[in-house]
């Protein structure tokens, strides 16, 4: 099986750095192409609390941010969006027009969102909020191979995403994970938005293979997400309003 340090030294081109936000226990990820001087990057699910670190690493590397994304409203944290836009302008937010979020790029199923030669594909992942999407790198040539599928909280290693908030629904969850995901090459890297087992890459096979919930059939799957008696995000209050606005509610309260 192809390691991390092989994917990201693949002839593809492609930078790739996952970072971790010890609070939330979220992965934020850096993406770029350096195939060109111009080296276009992005980032997935950034943080409001680790934008300093992941902005000083960006310019560290020599790397030119262009997008900013999310994967889904987050519940237990606010985006770094917000922060990263009131420093850099012109860095595109990016999050699913399902979400009802605002941000200067609303995506949708079979988008494809380009940096250099490499491009992240839409896949619409609803269950876990109304507007999650999974973002999956491209195939064919000059992509990387493994593909590597940044699955936000609705697959999870070795678990998902709950339903019980934000338009929730186990039903759309299975089919999504079923349909979206694990249909996806087996040897594709699964990067999720949260790790609370200490995890940080699986693959798809892994997935369907080992996944305690989403490997059950449908009933059982919506029996074990309704009896998970998991208690609110602390954060949840602040960040579901923030994160409705990209994280930008400071810079709009002041206009
Ligand atoms: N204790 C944390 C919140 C933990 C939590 O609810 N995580 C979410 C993802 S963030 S919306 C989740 O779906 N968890 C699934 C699980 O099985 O843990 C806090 O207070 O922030
Ligand atoms: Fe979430």
């Amino acid at each position: 099986m192809c390691t991390l340090s092989e994917a990201s030294s693949s002839s593809s081109r492609l930078l790739f750095r996952q970072l971790f936000e010890k609070e939330s226990s979220t992965f934020t990820y850096l993406l770029a192409y350096v195939g060109h001087p111009d080296r276009p990057a992005l980032l997935v699910d950034p943080v409001d609390k680790t934008v300093e670190r992941d902005l000083s690493l960006i310019k560290d590397l020599g790397l030119k941010l262009t997008y900013a994304l999310n994967t889904h409203v987050h519940a237990d944290h606010v985006t770094g969006t917000g922060l990263i836009k009131g420093m850099m302008p012109d860095v595109i937010s990016v999050i699913s027009k399902a979400s009802n979020a605002k941000a200067d790029l609303h995506v949708e199923a079979g988008d494809k969102i380009v940096f250099g030669k490499l491009f992240l594909e839409v896949r619409a992942t609803p269950g876990h909020t109304a507007g999650c999407v999974t973002y999956v790198t491209g195939e064919g040539a000059d992509q990387p191979h493994p593909r590597l599928a940044f699955t936000g909280d609705a697959l999870l290693i070795r678990g998902c995403g709950r339903t019980d908030f934000q338009g929730g629904s186990s039903q759309q969850l299975y089919k999504s994970v079923h349909s979206q995901i694990f249909t996806l090459p087996k040897d594709t890297f699964v990067y999720p938005a949260h790790d609370y087992k200490g995890f940080t890459v699986s693959t798809v096979g892994e997935e369907i293979k080992f996944n305690p919930s989403l490997t059950k059939d449908e009933g059982t799957f919506q029996g074990i997400m309704e009896n998970l008696n998991l208690s609110y995000p602390k954060m949840m209050d602040v960040a579901v309003p923030a994160n409705l606005v990209c994280g930008l509610q400071d810079l709009v309260a002041k206009v």
